[in-house]
């Protein structure tokens, strides 16, 4: 099943994988603990605004995961003393769904002291607080639901990112993962092929 870009959160580690049937030759690079999605070096450049990104970010005490420009936003009203929730809100709302072929809805999550996972589709602006691990895509699983994925903060965060990349979901390119232990904040990478 093709989902297209989710996030994974969970009270203390989170995840965002890249799927693309579209812009495939893409992978992540860590900017000074920032992790950003762009082209291959040997990729053309294009013109599409929504496939290059910061896709984790730390904001306040708490890190964000996201497919798109609203990472930022939500990173800098945490940075403000935003609770989770509303820095999910007001930025999901404010940016609302891409204005592309599929009105591609934006995911993202804050893994903190109070972890949360939103969406904000064409239809509809859910953010809710995690208990679980939770998915949240795209395409397909465009509501939050519990994944069977377990792990937590004491786990390297690039091995969480290699297992989010093999989960059985078409048309992986490449995953970031996130950890948060008491204040501390973790970030790792995994290109595909
Ligand atoms: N965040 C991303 O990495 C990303 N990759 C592709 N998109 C958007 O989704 C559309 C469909 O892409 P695809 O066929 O790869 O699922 C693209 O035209 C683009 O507008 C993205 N935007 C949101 O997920």
């Amino acid at each position: 099943m093709y989902i297209g870009r989710f996030v994974i959160v969970a009270p203390d580690f989170g995840a965002y994988r890249v799927s693309s049937r579209s812009f495939p030759n893409r992978r992540i690079a860590d900017r000074d603990g920032t992790l950003t999605v762009g082209p291959t070096p040997d990729t053309p450049e294009n013109d599409n605004p929504y496939v290059s990104y910061n896709c984790v970010r730390e904001g306040g005490d708490a890190v964000v995961v996201g497919n798109g420009s609203h990472v930022d936003p939500i990173a800098e009203k945490l940075d403000l003393g935003y609770p989770a929730r509303d820095a999910l809100a007001t930025a999901l709302l404010a940016l609302d769904y891409e204005k592309d072929d599929y009105d591609t809805p934006r995911v993202a999550g804050v893994v903190g002291d109070d972890s949360y996972v939103g969406i904000v589709r064409r239809d509809a602006l859910v953010v809710e607080s995690v208990a679980e691990p939770t998915l949240v895509a795209t395409y397909e699983e465009d509501e939050p639901t519990p994944i069977d994925f377990a792990g937590d903060a004491s786990e390297d965060p690039a091995e969480i990112a290699r297992r989010a990349y093999d989960l059985d979901y078409e048309h992986a390119v490449c995953a970031a993962g996130v950890t948060y232990d008491g204040g501390d904040v973790a970030v790792g990478f995994h290109n595909g092929d």
